[in-house]
């Protein structure tokens, strides 16, 4: 079963309140998301494995730690996903990113597939699949899927805030994924939305509605 992990770092929380805050305007929350995508950045790349090097300071010649060769992949899931992206490059800018866009049919809530293009590479990276929101589970599923049908084994989901029913699904579908959230909300309205939530990401990220 896959782990889910609660990013609750103070400064992670704070900016999540006014995330998740109505007057937040457009501006101030693709910022904001940015600034958590960092912040969460931190905590998923806290087991990357490291390797000892020798440096000469100008005093003395130490032996010192490195990031080893990791091969790192971010894979937002558009539109939404795109707002973490750059967020996540601050602290990992060797990694390389590949698109899946996939949409939320409004009345199914089933997710609809329109883009893919990954690195070629994509199969040897360990990867992020990134998005806001984690709801039924159904677009970060089928994303998992566009991956491992690529050869894709090493994969792990950021998400702003998830739902108990997504979580869930994920879970189920793909236990091997372990998801990183700052936030595990009550449950899903009638409509699919998350519940308190912040409504609906990419709207609110390109001011779309
Ligand atoms: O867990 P699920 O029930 O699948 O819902 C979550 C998905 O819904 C939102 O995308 P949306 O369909 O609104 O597309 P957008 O990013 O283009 O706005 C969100 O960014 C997720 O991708
Ligand atoms: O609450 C939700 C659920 C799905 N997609 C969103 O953007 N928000
Ligand atoms: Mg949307």
């Amino acid at each position: 079963m896959g782990k889910l992990i609660v990013c609750d770092h103070p400064l992670i929380q704070h900016k999540l309140t006014f995330i998740r805050d109505m007057r937040t305007s457009t501006k101030e929350f693709r910022e904001l998301v940015d600034e958590v995508a960092t912040l969460m950045a931190y905590e998923i790349t806290r087991n990357l494995p490291l390797q000892t090097i020798t440096v000469q300071t100008p005093v003395a010649e130490t032996e010192t730690q490195v990031i080893s060769g990791r091969m790192l992949g971010l894979v937002p899931i558009l539109r939404a996903g795109l707002g973490m992206v750059d967020g996540v490059l601050k602290l990992i800018p060797g990694a390389k990113v590949g698109h899946v866009g996939l949409f939320r049919d409004p009345e199914t809530l089933q997710p609809v597939e329109y883009y893919t293009k990954l690195p070629t590479d994509v199969q040897e990276r360990e990867l992020i699949v990134i998005d806001p929101m984690l709801a039924t589970g159904g677009s970060a599923i089928a994303a998992i899927d566009v991956l491992k049908k690529r050869g894709c084994s090493q994969i792990k989901m950021m998400n702003l805030i998830a739902a108990p029913e997504g979580v869930k699904a994920v879970q189920e579908a793909h236990p091997d994924v372990d998801i990183y959230v700052a936030a595990l909300d009550s449950h899903l309205n009638d409509h699919g939305y998350i519940i308190p939530g912040l409504g609906d990401a990419g709207d609110r990220l390109y001011g779309t509605k």
